[in-house]
């Protein structure tokens, strides 16, 4: 089996037209199948960063690839094929409210059909089922029928994800999956992340606030600082001390 979800990040930085700097010259290289956690400060570029990774804005300098692949230079069909490859959840979930979990979580197929097709919901057989499957996996089969705006914060992550995986992703982007969940459903849907990460080896690069989380689930931890990479290590290196310059303000005495 060829392992994909190789993330190369050389020279990245993000200036937006405002003048604020996002990233300032990131270099960071992921191995497939690694669960990443980047924290930081409130500002420091979590977010722009995995935003730049499956090209949901530009960057200003450097190259991005994706398995080998530059996703900041890709452009029409080329770019539809590699963002299939880059699933991505957001802190707000982003489902359709008044739309069933079923077609929310189909509508993680569109990069696969053309655009008339997925605009008439005229999804397939085998589609239907791979949402089915999709749903199975976050325990949420049950709710295939209920309209998303009925779920619990914890279950509309969970659908999510399942909506996620319905792109067959080697990368899987998790923008403070859990912030404003409680600790018991924080946990539901961490698991779930690090379920896909160990069975099927997908990629995890998740923001997270919590120190606490992260320990528990990364495989490496990256912390950001005003735009800058300032933190890397692996699990197994990593000290609680650490994070006190990670989380310190810049004026801040050492
Ligand atoms: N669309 C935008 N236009 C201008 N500046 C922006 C934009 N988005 C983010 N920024 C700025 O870029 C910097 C990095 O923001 P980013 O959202 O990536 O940080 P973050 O680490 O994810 O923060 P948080 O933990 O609060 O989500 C901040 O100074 C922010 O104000």
């Amino acid at each position: 089996m060829v392992s994909k979800g190789a993330i190369q990040v050389e020279g990245v930085s993000k200036i937006y037209s405002n003048g604020v700097v996002g990233l300032d010259n990131i270099n960071l290289s992921i191995k497939p199948g690694e669960f990443v956690v980047v924290i930081g400060l409130s500002g420091a570029g979590k977010s722009t960063l995995l935003r730049a990774l499956n090209r949901l804005h530009d960057v200003t300098a450097g190259t991005i690839k994706i398995d080998g692949d530059d996703i900041t230079k890709a452009s029409g069909k080329k770019l539809r094929n590699m963002r299939r490859n880059v699933a991505m959840i957001f802190q707000n979930y982003n489902l359709v409210k008044r739309s069933t979990v079923a077609k929310n979580v189909l509508s993680g197929r569109v990069g696969y059909y053309s655009t008339w097709r997925s605009a008439f919901g005229l999804f397939n057989k085998d589609d239907q089922n791979r949402a089915a499957k999709s749903l199975e996996r976050v325990n949420l089969l049950d709710k295939y029928y209920t309209r998303a705006r009925d779920l619990s914060g914890g279950q509309q992550q969970r659908v999510g994800i399942a909506r996620a995986l319905m792109q067959e992703p080697a990368v899987f982007l998790a923008d403070e999956p859990v912030s404003g969940l409680d600790p018991k459903t924080t946990k539901l849907v961490m698991d779930d992340l690090k379920r896909l990460n160990d069975e099927d080896g997908l990629t995890v690069v998740a923001n997270l606030h919590s120190v606490d989380l992260a320990m528990a689930y990364a495989t490496r931890i990256v912390g950001l600082k005003a735009g800058k990479l300032v933190y890397d290590k692996p699990i197994g290196e990593v000290q609680e001390e650490d994070f006190t310059e990670i989380y310190a303000e810049a004026g801040d005495k050492k």
